[in-house]
């Protein structure tokens, strides 16, 4: 029986404005809070409906409309309203991932099955994340960490959540997938949610250099991956440089991200500090450093990852790395100019020059 959906997924009356923008969707730096308040707060069912939509998924894994968008609406529903790791970050996620998986280098590398547990496991990485770290819930002693044993507990949450939703046969998007596949697309899905967990990060960026530095192409420099091993752990550095994608987006959007992932830490340092607990590195807001934090996220963590990749898949990843580079200047330099002492948060606004960006008072 044909059950009627929405054009675009999602009911809105921004239909014009919200198609325009989804013209956008395989673009870098796309404005994912446009998208949220264009689709009436449903950025991730939009974003990941209109990417399975360009990628053909539902007509080549005979995906029903309604059952997609049934299981977007309740995974979307399952993401908490905390600061950052709410549905806005899964669909930014999602959506970044679609894009470096557009990567020249990778031209008909991944197959279709790849690709869709890519774009699946991006939406859900995060799923009823709580607004707090790994660390705290094993140092409070929360549930969650008692159900997986302090081993990546958040993650291990994320994708038994996502897996879950999918047994109501209403929301079965992989019901008409064979037994095999659904077993390939599970175990690269729990692959690569469990990569983004940062503490993995040394290690993943460790082995991202060796095959980088081992890299085999083909005549047109197509990047050869014959093995599950080499095959995941590039989806692997993909989905977890999409996690950490915020830095290389347009300034404007990146300032947002900060202001939410800040918003959230420091109401875990809140928590710590009622608990009597120390409270976690960036977590305090009385201690508010957010340039230098961005400065050592991006040198430390950031920087060396993007760096790593773009050289795998060169030139692709060239103008990411520039966007990166420049934003990382623009918070190094609010660091040693006068502008980024408290004094002008608190001082006379009206003659600060325009090109100076003064935000909220933690900028
Ligand atoms: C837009 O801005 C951010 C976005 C996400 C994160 C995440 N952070 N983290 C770890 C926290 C602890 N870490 C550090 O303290 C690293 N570090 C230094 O060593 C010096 C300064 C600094 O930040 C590692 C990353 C997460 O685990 C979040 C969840 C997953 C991915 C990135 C998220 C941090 C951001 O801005 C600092
Ligand atoms: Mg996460
Ligand atoms: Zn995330």
């Amino acid at each position: 029986r044909k059950v009627s959906v929405p054009e675009l997924g999602v009911e809105t009356s921004h239909t014009d404005e919200l198609r325009s923008l989804m013209s956008h969707i395989n673009d870098w730096g796309l404005d994912t809070f446009r998208i949220e308040d264009l689709s009436c707060q449903r950025p991730l069912t939009a974003i990941t409906y209109k990417i399975f939509q360009e990628r053909f998924l539902l007509r080549t894994y005979a995906i029903e409309p309604h059952t997609l968008i049934s299981y977007l609406l309740t995974l979307e529903d399952h993401y908490q309203q905390v600061p950052y790791h709410n549905k806005a970050h899964g669909a930014d996620v999602c959506q970044s991932m679609h894009v470096l998986l557009n990567a020249s280098a990778l031209d008909g590398v991944f197959t279709d099955l790849e690709i869709m547990s890519a774009i699946f496991a991006s939406a859900v990485h995060d799923v009823d994340h709580p607004g707090v770290t790994n660390q705290f819930l094993i140092n409070t002693r929360n549930d969650l960490a008692i159900m997986y044993n302090d081993e990546s507990v958040l993650e291990n949450h994320h994708l038994a959540v996502a897996f879950k939703l999918l047994q109501a046969d209403e929301r079965n998007i992989f019901s008409n997938l064979t037994p095999k596949q659904i077993k390939t697309l599970r175990k690269m899905v729990i692959d690569m949610v469990l990569a983004t967990d940062m503490s993995k990060h040394m290690q993943l960026l460790a082995d991202l250099k060796t095959m980088v530095e081992s890299k085999k192409v083909t005549g047109n420099n197509i990047i050869m991956l014959e093995s599950y091993d080499d095959r995941i752990q590039v989806l692997q550095n993909m989905i977890h440089c999409a996690d950490l994608s915020n830095p290389t987006k347009p300034l404007d959007i990146y300032i947002k991200w900060t202001d939410r992932i800040m918003e959230e830490f420091w109401r875990q340092g809140d928590k710590e500090r009622d608990l009597g607990l120390e409270i976690s590195p960036m977590c305090d807001r009385h201690v508010a450093s957010v340039e230098k934090h961005q400065v050592g996220f991006i040198e430390f963590i950031v920087h060396p990852l993007w760096e790593t990749w773009a050289d795998l898949v060169y030139p692709d990843a060239s103008a990411i790395l520039e966007t990166l580079e420049q934003n990382r200047d623009w918070y190094q330099a609010r660091l040693s100019s006068p502008s980024s002492s408290s004094s002008t948060t608190t001082g006379n606004l009206s003659n600060s020059p325009s090109n100076i960006h003064i935000s909220s008072a933690h900028h």
